[in-house]
């Protein structure tokens, strides 16, 4: 009997089933590269490595692969995923962004694992962590506390901390030779935090006491907490999912076990737990004065009342209950707003003053300005908050410098269904050479809106689009609006439902800081560049001298 191995196929069954199989193989594979490269015909830069684009996009020298990206690759650009990962976007175009940010925003939600972060990070879901109808009620809160006229009542607190800083920096400095260097980032560290602390919680942090161990803990935790995260991103899905599992002890074990074998999720830990006890101390001391005398002595429990917290506290303890936020959201809420005020203005404080540092007759000119409308107020008598935003030359340098320097470089988003998007420049294709007005953006797709490249591109505000150019806010028509982001048509501080609250506290905090340091110092530059690196926010450091941490040394005279 001839054996099954001989009799079973001929070489030629043989033959015709392993082209079959490479055929259907082939075929299977095609369609699985099209359904994970849906964006294949879209031109995008090459990723250095087979693990894709996510090391060009985080590393600390991405800010030129951010910013060149309209430019090399067009407004909306591919980003490959190599071997294993998804294709994403990276979206630069203004009426895209319009519709993902505002028209079709429903569909685009921050990936629920960032937003989960800021629910671990403040112990609770606030405004940086939920979405949708949820996202619309928090808000209705946040932003009644950052009207113009909310933000203006908290002028003379600003005075009083930048007041702070003045002295702070005179003893520095006086006595000494002119041009003594001083770090200036380290000051205005310090400036936004308790401006942020006696103006948005109702609590100071000392943060002029050189032993202030108030400061470094806190200063320390909240500028360490999402670095520590992002070296998380492995178990940021588990601990996300965890966050609200019941029974608490067992989370508790859970939370325990993960992370005591790894320094990072260690120091994590200790981050969220020396910030949030100081949320719960302020929280508690307004409400006990609530219980026991109303809205009188809540006015009195903290800096007469007028922080952002306190105003919250009372609108939430006469909200209807259907309206009402829970304990936690509060404290999640004041988690946020410490934390969006906090590097984003000091970082933009210091490059502005590396700017009028090298800038010599530009800082002269912002001094005559300031001089002149000083020069019509009663003796010591300070700008109020209409007159500093009345100023046009300080006004156009502001705008410039956060159009050109914005401080956070990009957001990303996941689609939740496939969304027809309309283009301002349509796409060529690398493959038919044809072009498109519009993108299928497909369920599941990551995008990237790269909000400093947009405030960059030439085709958006002309060939001189990376210089700084004050001027161009002097001469500028405000109505002709060349991108949808909230703040005169740069995406610095976003737009649609996510927009940041916290815009006009961060401009008056920026225009005042500013006023007092130029009528009080001249700066100008040390010799060594300042290189500014991807972080979070942009971290600067001096060419060479890497090794000493972020700095903004500049030199200092008394006027
Ligand atoms: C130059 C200064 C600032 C810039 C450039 C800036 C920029 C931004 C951006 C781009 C977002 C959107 C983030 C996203 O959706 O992923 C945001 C959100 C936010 N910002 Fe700011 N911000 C600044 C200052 C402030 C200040 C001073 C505060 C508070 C006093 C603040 C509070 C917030 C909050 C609470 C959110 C979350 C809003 C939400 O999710 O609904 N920001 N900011």
């Amino acid at each position: 009997m001839p054996s099954l191995t001989e009799t079973s196929v001929s070489p030629l069954v043989t033959a015709v089933c392993a082209l079959t199989c490479v055929a259907i193989a082939t075929s299977s594979f095609k369609k699985w590269m099209r359904t994970r490269k849906p964006y294949a015909f879209i031109p995008g830069p090459e990723p250095s490595t087979m693990a894709g684009y996510i090391l060009d996009l985080h590393s600390p020298d991405a800010l030129d692969f951010h910013l060149n990206m309209p430019e090399k690759h067009g407004h909306i650009a591919r980003l490959k995923g190599g071997l294993v990962g998804s294709d994403a976007l990276y979206i630069t175009d203004p009426v895209a962004l319009n519709s993902i940010l505002i028209k079709q925003q429903a569909w685009f939600p921050e990936s629920t694992e960032f937003a989960g972060l800021f629910g671990i990070i403040h112990c609770g879901d606030g405004v940086a962590s939920v979405q949708g109808r949820e996202h619309k009620k928090q808000r209705k809160y946040i932003d009644t506390l950052f009207t113009a006229n909310r933000v203006s009542k908290l002028t003379p607190m600003f005075y009083k901390v930048t007041r702070q800083l003045q002295a702070k920096l005179t003893a520095a400095v006086s006595g000494k030779p002119p041009g003594q260097v001083v770090d200036m980032l380290n000051y205005l560290t310090r400036v936004a935090l308790e401006i942020i602390g006696t103006a948005g919680i109702g609590h100071s942090f000392n943060s002029f006491d050189d032993k202030s161990a108030a400061f470094d803990e806190f200063h320390g935790a909240i500028t360490s907490v999402l670095p520590l995260a992002s070296r998380l991103f492995l178990v940021l899905p588990f601990l996300q999912s965890w966050r609200k599992m019941k029974p608490v002890w067992l989370r508790r074990i859970l939370a325990s076990i993960t992370t005591f074998p790894w320094p990072a999720a260690r120091k994590f830990k200790a981050a969220v737990n020396a910030m949030h006890p100081i949320y719960i101390n302020v929280y508690n001391s307004r409400l006990r004065a609530l219980e026991e005398g109303g809205s009188v002595a809540l006015a009195e429990a903290a800096a007469g009342g007028n922080d952002l917290i306190t105003s919250m506290i009372q609108a939430n303890w006469e909200a209807d209950e259907t309206d009402k936020m829970p304990d936690d959201v509060v404290l999640a809420n004041m988690g946020s707003i410490v934390h969006g005020g906090q590097e984003t203005t000091s970082s933009s404080l210091a490059r502005f003053l590396t700017i009028v540092a090298e800038d010599h007759d530009l800082q002269q000119r912002l001094r005559e300005e300031l001089r002149a409308a000083k020069a019509l107020k009663a003796p010591g008598e300070d700008l109020n908050f209409n007159e500093l935003e009345r100023l046009p030359l300080l006004d156009a340098v502001v705008r410039e410098m956060l159009r050109v320097y914005s401080p956070v470089t990009f957001v990303w988003r996941q689609t939740t269904k496939d969304v027809m998007v309309p283009l301002t420049y349509p796409i060529r294709s690398t493959i038919t050479g044809e072009e498109t007005t519009e993108l299928l953006i497909k369920q599941g797709t990551t995008i990237y809106l790269g909000l400093s490249a947009a405030n960059r591109s030439t085709a958006i505000w002309g060939p001189d689009a990376a210089e700084f150019k004050p001027e161009r806010w002097l001469k500028r028509n405000q109505a002709e609006a060349k991108l949808p982001g909230a703040y005169s048509g740069t995406m610095t501080f976003l737009s649609g439902a996510k927009v940041c609250p916290g815009k006009t506290f961060a401009i008056l905090e920026m225009k005042l800081v500013l006023s007092v340091l130029l009528l009080t110092f001249s700066f100008e530059p040390i010799s060594a560049p300042i290189d500014w690196k991807m972080g979070i926010t942009l971290e600067p450091r001096v060419r060479g001298r890497e090794e000493e941490g972020v700095q903004v040394p500049v030199r200092l005279t008394l006027l």
